[in-house]
This record gives structure tokens, C-alpha cells and sequence, in this order.
């Protein structure tokens, strides 16, 4: 039986490696509900949520000199280039003191997952993939009134787009390695979460 120090910490050539953190990805068409479940996911499970698009958003907000050109990005609904986001990303999983991770919205292309795999060498433990028509995600979006200007239709349009093109193929990527959790995302909130709770307290998901 491994002791709590053997599992925190690895001897690899004599120096000690750190325990790698356990990440899932949470994707999802635009408005597909990927925001509300990991609420839940994390009052339930205990995990950090790191949403992609909310660390973007938040270095808009610091003034940092990327800040136009992501704002510029999120405007036309197109995806920041890699560095950028896994930077955020990593920062913002040193400062969380946990060692479980939902990242909601990432990887979005198939630059993003490449990106994140060669810099952190960190393989999901699984991908929760949020599955919902474009007519219900257009109904969620127009009214979720959060202020996000990316939520007017001529923005939603190109964000399905682009989940369509690039997100996608980043889904069917993980589908064919069998980690893809399919989601039914067009049902009542409640209905949806005792899915996601199906999957997290399956035998199945005992590294989760
Ligand atoms: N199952 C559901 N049924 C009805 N409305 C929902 C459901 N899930 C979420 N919503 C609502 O839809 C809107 C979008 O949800 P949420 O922000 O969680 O989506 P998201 O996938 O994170 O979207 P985005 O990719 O734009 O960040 C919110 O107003 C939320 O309250
Ligand atoms: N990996 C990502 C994630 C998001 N973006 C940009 O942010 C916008 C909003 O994302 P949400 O997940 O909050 O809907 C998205 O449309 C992209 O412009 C990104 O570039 N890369
Ligand atoms: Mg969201």
C-alpha cells in the first residue's frame, strides 16, 4: 500500500517529481451548460473549476498588454492563441492549492490540446463532453443576460462555427483514445448533473 508521501511524490532519478494534478475537460458547444455543471461538479466532488474563457475575460480586466488583442479575439469569437491561455492556466493551477482540475473550455483546437499535452505533459483523466442542439444553445445564450458581449447572435454564430471546425475534432480526438464522457446537456439542470454524477462515482473513474 502506497503511503500518503509515496503518493504526493515520485523518485524519478533520484530527485523527487511532483504528483501530477488530475484534470478533466469539461467542453461543450457554446451555452451547452458547461459553466452551470461544474458549479456543481466542484460543490459535490471538491474540484477546482478553471474556465478558460473566465481567466481570459479576468486578464482583460488586469489591463494586461495581451488584453486588446484577446478581447479583440473573444469579440469575433476566435481562439487565443495557445501560449496565451496556457499560461493563465498553469499560473492559475500553482496558485489553487488543489490537486483536481475541471477546465471548462479548453483544449478548443487542436493547437490548444497539442499546446497543453507538450508544455504540461498532462493527459485528462477523462472529457466531459456537454452535447446539446445549436437552437436550445442559442436560447440559453441570448438570454443568459451575464453582460458578455460575446453573447449577441452575430457573435454566437461565429462560436458555433468555430466549435464546429476546431472543438470538435478535439472531442472526436479523445473519443477515439475512449475518454470522452457524452453528456445529454439538452435536459433540466438537475436531470443533467445526475449524469455527470453518474460518471463521476462510476467504478469505472477510480483515478478521477
Ligand atoms: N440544462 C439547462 N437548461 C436550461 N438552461 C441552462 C441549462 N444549463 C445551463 N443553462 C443556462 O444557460 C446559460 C448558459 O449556461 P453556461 O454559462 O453554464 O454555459 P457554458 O457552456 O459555460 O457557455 P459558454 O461556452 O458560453 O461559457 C446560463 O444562463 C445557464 O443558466
Ligand atoms: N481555450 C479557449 C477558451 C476560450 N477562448 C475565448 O473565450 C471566448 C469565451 O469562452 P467561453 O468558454 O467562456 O465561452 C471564446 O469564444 C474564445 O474567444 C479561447 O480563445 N480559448
Ligand atoms: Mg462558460
Amino acid at each position: 500500500m502506497e503511503t500518503v508521501l509515496e503518493a504526493a511524490t515520485k523518485e524519478v532519478n533520484g530527485t523527487v517529481a511532483e504528483k501530477k494534478p488530475t484534470v478533466i475537460f469539461v467542453l461543450g458547444g457554446p451555452g451547452s451548460g458547461k459553466g452551470t455543471q461544474c458549479a456543481n461538479i466542484v460543490q459535490h466532488f471538491g474540484y477546482t473549476h478553471l474556465s478558460a474563457g473566465d481567466l481570459l475575460r479576468a486578464e482583460i480586466k488586469s489591463g494586461s498588454e495581451n488584453g486588446t488583442m484577446i478581447q479583440n479575439m473573444i469579440n469575433e469569437g476566435k481562439i487565443v492563441p495557445s501560449e496565451v491561455t496556457i499560461k493563465l492556466l498553469q499560473r492559475a493551477i500553482a496558485e489553487s492549492g488543489n490537486d483536481k482540475f475541471l477546465i471548462d473550455g479548453f483544449p478548443r483546437n487542436e493547437e490548444n490540446r497539442a499546446a497543453f499535452e507538450d508544455v504540461t505533459k498532462i493527459e485528462p483523466a477523462f472529457v466531459l463532453f456537454f452535447h446539446c442542439s445549436e437552437e436550445e444553445m442559442e436560447r440559453r445564450l441570448l438570454s443568459r443576460n451575464q453582460g458578455r458581449e460575446d453573447d449577441n447572435i452575430e457573435t454566437i454564430r461565429k462560436r458555433f462555427k468555430v466549435f464546429l471546425e476546431s472543438s470538435l475534432p478535439v472531442i472526436e480526438h479523445y473519443n477515439s483514445r475512449e475518454k470522452v464522457r457524452k453528456i445529454d446537456a439538452a435536459r433540466p439542470i438537475e436531470e443533467v448533473f445526475e449524469s455527470v454524477k453518474a460518471v463521476f462515482t462510476s467504478k469505472d473513474e477510480k483515478a478521477v
